[in-house]
């Protein structure tokens, strides 16, 4: 069943389960099944996906075959693919290998930028400006696109409440050093949606015409009202993972991402075009359940499936 609008996202979501999901597990997640997840996820409309992380081996084994999977990744036509980096070494990787997007990583809060990266957020912002001159040196075909994400940005779970002006301050600074996009991330899911629209709003006004993106953790069970909230806001782009898996080991208390399944469900039925095929993207849900027995796979609408007669657009007036 594909959304009836074809004509291309009008909300892009992009995948972040092969990263920010599997993070969280030390077991290599083997590098086909990878594939074949990003593949069928691919097939299922969904246009940008996180498939790995450039950060060292000793520290998260899971992405130690970052290369093999960026090669896959790139052989997909027209999908956007995208990886983390937390400092120029990482994106200096992902460069060489022709990743389409760095999701740069730098908290807002000291204390989680410290932990997570183990640096200042000063040095975390030396280094991307060092990586955006690196893009700009670059022939114009091979330049990727650079992601500022700005992590514990509405909460941590260190120092608690994260000012609004804070996040307008690091917002700032990416855009000022070059960043193509910024993204405000939710670590600990400590938002609500009053706290998201204060937060965007001012983020949006301080950017002007740079895109802002929302990355959600659905920790305390706000994650969809959050992303309605930031939809008022203008927000066109979310991160999402299948099966809601994710979070981060360098802060306390951190739980998985909102549920990709049900984020597609919530935007196709509010009529916003997403370009995915809803029953297709609930299938790749297999892939993660064989290789990962064990794990709690959340979402509700592969437990409850589709309202009868269901169309796209149902709830829009
Ligand atoms: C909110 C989230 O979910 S974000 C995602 C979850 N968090 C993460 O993945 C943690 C990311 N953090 C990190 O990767 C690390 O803290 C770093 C790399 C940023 C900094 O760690 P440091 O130990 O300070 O790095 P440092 O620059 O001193 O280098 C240490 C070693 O790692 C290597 N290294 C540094 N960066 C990288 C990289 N990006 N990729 C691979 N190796 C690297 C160095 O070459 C060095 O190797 P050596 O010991 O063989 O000489
Ligand atoms: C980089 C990320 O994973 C975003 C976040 O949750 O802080």
């Amino acid at each position: 069943m594909t959304n009836s609008y074809s004509s291309g996202p009008e909300v892009m979501v992009c995948e972040v389960g092969l990263r920010d999901g599997l993070q969280m597990f030390n077991a290599l997640f083997p590098t086909a099944e990878k594939l074949a997840w990003i593949q069928a996820e691919s097939a299922a409309g969904v246009r940008e996906i996180e498939v790995t992380s450039f950060v060292p081996p000793k520290l998260v084994p899971q992405f130690v075959d970052a290369q093999e999977v960026v090669h896959g990744a790139l052989a997909i036509p027209g999908l956007c693919v995208v990886a983390l980096v937390p400092n120029l070494k990482g994106a200096e990787r992902a460069i060489e290998l022709g990743v389409h997007k760095l999701n740069y990583v730098m908290s807002v809060s000291r204390t989680h930028n410290l932990r997570n990266v183990r640096r200042e957020r000063e040095e975390s912002l030396a280094d991307f400006k060092r990586i955006a001159d690196l893009i700009r040196a670059l022939p114009e075909h091979r330049r990727p696109r650079l992601l500022g994400g700005l992590s514990s940005a509405l909460g941590c779970g260190y120092e608690g409440r994260v000012p609004v002006a804070d996040v307008q301050r690091w917002a700032v600074a990416y855009a000022e050093a070059g960043a193509d996009e910024i993204m405000i991330a939710d670590t600990v899911g400590y938002a609500d949606p009053v706290h998201v629209k204060e937060a965007f709003r001012a983020v949006i006004a301080d950017v002007g015409t740079l895109p802002v993106s929302a990355h959600f953790h659905d920790t305390r069970g706000l994650g969809l009202a959050n992303v309605a909230a930031a939809l008022e806001c203008g927000v066109r782009r979310f991160d999402a993972s299948l099966a809601g898996l994710g979070g981060c080991q360098f802060v306390p208390s951190a739980t998985g991402n909102i549920v990709m399944d049900d984020l597609c469900f919530m935007l196709d039925a509010m009529g916003m075009r997403t370009g995915v095929d809803l029953e297709k993207l609930v299938a790749v849900r297999e892939i993660v359940a064989r290789n990962l027995p064990g794990t709690p796979l959340y979402g509700k609408l592969a437990g409850a499936g589709l309202p009868v007669n269901y169309h796209a657009g149902a709830t829009a007036a």
